[in-house]
């Protein structure tokens, strides 16, 4: 259906129309529009999406606006048979040009159409085949494009290989978005995802939402751990009443000796500060005892294991007094922070804690650690040993891709400040790839991720991001998006989301789809209070 003809293009990026009066209900902004190919006749039409409606009004200039100060002006105008309202009224939209489909991208025109030529409005079979992926890699199908019901599919080798970051405002819907992209990825690949879960929502994936097949299957892969000394009873009590059933987690413990040196002083530092000697003593006994051994013994053995190593250095009594305060400080560390376990056979009230095994965490799953309990250096900590790990192990088994989604991303990588974390996330997110380590990094202020972190993140979803600096800071740091783009992002609804980068084949408006398992993320809302008198 011709929707309309070109009037204005001043450069091949966009152009001007003039809606035919037919057309006016379908075009809106957002609408995708054809043009003939211009340029290479062989391929397809060339897609456009319209980013501007404007009602125009010819009579309506600085003269007429000056005269209508009042209705009856316009009733005197309509006595004599003019109005104005209708009788010079049209339709202009702009639309942005987002090329011709070559392979699996769009090529970008490189002349501006020409005025008068038509502008089509596809069909949704004739637009469906234009978005749709090319290859039969896995696709994930989270949604629907805007306003259409052609299935909104992303690239899951693309999006899991090069990284992608899901960012927006608080409340903006990430974490439902991430659930999505979670459950399509269980259901169609076998891959392992690990979830870094910093406020305890996404053990409401072990339940469905839905009797579906697909609903229970994904909720069956999930498994929830909990660090060993942590009081979950709050949590648990949350998950019972609100879905009926008890949550079902492990405790998971870390033995204190697998702790790279860097992680200890970090936790030891932040705790209870380090002096020069203690930091010397430690550095020279972490290198023996790691390497000699690294399975759990008890605490006793543990410190005099540090104690033996770190006295090679101690000569005089000023070391001695360092080495014994030392030994303190890490006996407290060990003791007071809830994820150590020195001995086999710990418990936590009557549930048991067992190591972490990572290659457990590195089998087809949906792994989410809870993080919620705890302190965020020791949150930090702990993710910068899990994720070395995986990375290491990655390393070595290549070509098994696992998926690590990193929610509160910006306290994990930092852009100003430092953490614990942050040389990991940035060593996976520029060399992960090779080995299959992909990285899903959410936040809700880009502008606090750290930028070796974000711009490695080739494919970007966007929920509605409204905060100038963060909008700004998007706009540099990301590769593939545009003026256009990157409006739309502040007026998108929490069911919305814009997906631009590698994943997809051209920045996608897309309505998300709903979820297969319970979304644990709430906002709280307020409780009318009863008999007010004002
Ligand atoms: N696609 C969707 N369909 C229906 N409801 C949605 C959708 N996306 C989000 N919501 C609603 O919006 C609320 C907020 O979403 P979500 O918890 O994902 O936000 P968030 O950006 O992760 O928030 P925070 O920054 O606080 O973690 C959800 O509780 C849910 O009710």
């Amino acid at each position: 259906m011709r929707a309309g003809v070109i009037i204005k293009a001043q450069s091949p990026r966009a152009f001007w129309f003039r809606v035919f009066d037919n057309a006016e209900n379908q075009v809106n902004v957002g609408t995708f529009v054809t043009l003939e190919n211009y340029e290479s006749k062989a391929d397809g039409p060339i897609l456009a999406r319209v980013t501007r409606v404007i009602r125009h009004n010819y009579l309506v200039d600085d003269r007429v606006i000056a005269q209508l100060g009042s209705e009856d002006v316009i009733n005197t105008f309509r006595d004599y048979g003019i109005d104005i309202q209708y009788i010079a009224q049209s339709t202009l939209a702009r639309a942005s040009i987002i090329g011709y489909r070559v392979g699996t991208r769009f090529s970008k025109p490189l002349k501006p159409p020409k005025p008068m030529d038509f502008v089509y409005l596809p069909t949704e079979p004739e637009l469906g085949r234009m978005l749709r992926l090319s290859g039969d890699g896995v696709r994930l199908v989270i949604g629907n494009i805007r306003s259409l019901t052609i299935p909104a599919e992303l690239d899951a080798n693309k999006l899991v290989s090069h990284h992608c970051a899901i960012l927006a405002a608080t409340g903006g819907g990430k974490s439902w978005l991430a659930g999505v992209i979670i459950e399509e990825l269980a259901l169609r690949a076998e891959i392992p995802i690990i979830i870094i879960d910093p406020h305890g929502e996404y053990s409401a994936m072990q339940v469905p939402r839905s009797s579906t097949e697909n609903a229970k299957y994904v909720s069956n892969l999930v498994r929830v751990y909990v660090p060993g000394k942590v009081d979950t009873t709050n949590l648990d009590e949350y998950f019972r009443n609100k879905y009926g059933v008890e949550r079902r987690y492990a405790r998971f413990g870390i033995n204190p000796r697998s702790l790279s040196l860097r992680l200890m002083e970090g936790l030891l530092n932040h705790y209870y500060g380090l002096t020069d000697a203690q930091r010397r003593i430690l550095e020279e006994a972490w290198q023996y005892m790691s390497i000699s051994n690294n399975e759990l013994t008890s605490m006793e053995e543990f410190l005099s294991d540090l104690e033996k190593n770190g006295g090679r250095v101690v000569r005089g009594y000023g070391n001695e007094l360092a080495l014994s305060t030392l030994m303190t400080k890490v006996r407290m560390l060990v003791e007071n922070r809830p994820f150590f376990i020195t001995r086999p056979g710990e418990f936590y009230g009557n549930e048991p804690i067992r190591l972490l095994e990572i290659k457990e965490l590195m089998e087809y799953g949906i792994h989410v650690l809870d993080l919620s309990g705890l302190d965020l250096i020791d949150q930090q900590a702990l993710v910068a040993l899990v994720l070395n790990k995986v990375f290491t192990t990655s390393a070595t088994r290549r070509n098994k891709p696992v998926f690590i989604v990193v929610e509160e991303a910006h306290n994990y990588a930092p852009s100003v400040g430092s953490s614990l974390s942050t040389s990991t996330l940035v060593k996976i997110a520029r060399e992960g790839r090779k080995f299959g380590v992909g990285l899903c990094i959410i936040s809700q202020r880009p502008s606090k991720v750290h930028p070796d972190v974000l711009s490695q993140c080739l494919t970007q979803v966007f929920k509605r991001i409204i905060n100038p600096i963060d909008l700004k800071y998007v706009r540099n740091i990301v590769e593939f998006i545009s003026d256009e783009d990157l409006w739309e992002v502040r007026v998108l609804n929490e069911d919305d989301a814009l997906v631009t980068g590698l994943a997809v084949p051209m920045p996608l408006p897309i309505k998300v789809r709903d979820r297969l398992t319970e979304h644990g993320g709430v906002t709280p809302t307020l409780t009318p209070r009863g008999n007010i008198t004002v």
